[in-house]
């Protein structure tokens, strides 16, 4: 399964994470605001959507530069999932968690600390490398 997330920067060292709502795979831990790529979409395309139906933000396709990707190993009860992040800058409008859960600007190091699931781990410790 292709998932798609976005690492976006506030242009002052923070980075927006999304805590999942209750009830959903990964409830609780604080992850990419993202999700699924559907059939026909292209990655941006889904990132776009998501982030609007997520977010409420117009993301622009030219800002966003591919940033990483994580793969998780075959698991047996479902699909393995790879995530491909992107990142973008934010461009100061509005922002909320339309779909549930909670949202905040997090320093590396503090996004570091959150717990979130292990592809984000794993994505998180590769973009602080290059940023
Ligand atoms: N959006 C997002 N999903 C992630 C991340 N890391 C990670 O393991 N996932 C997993 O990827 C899967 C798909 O994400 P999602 O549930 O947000 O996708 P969606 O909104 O299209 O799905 P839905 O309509 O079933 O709620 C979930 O199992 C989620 O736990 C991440 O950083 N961002």
């Amino acid at each position: 399964m292709c998932v798609v997330a976005l690492a976006l920067a506030d242009g002052e060292g923070r980075w927006l994470m999304h805590r999942r709502p209750p009830g959903k795979h990964h409830a609780g831990l604080w992850e990419f605001p993202g999700g699924k790529v559907d059939a026909g979409e292209t990655p941006r395309e889904a990132l776009i959507r998501e982030i609007r139906e997520e977010l409420g933000l117009a993301l622009a396709v030219e800002g966003l530069s591919p940033a990483g990707f994580a793969e998780e190993t075959r698991a047996e009860a479902r699909a393995p999932i790879v995530i491909m992040l992107y990142t973008s800058v934010w461009n100061g409008s509005s922002l909320a968690a339309l779909e549930g859960g909670e949202i905040g600007w997090f320093t590396a190091q503090e996004v570091a600390r959150l717990d979130k699931p292990p592809l984000d781990v794993a994505l998180a410790a590769d973009l602080f490398e290059k940023t």
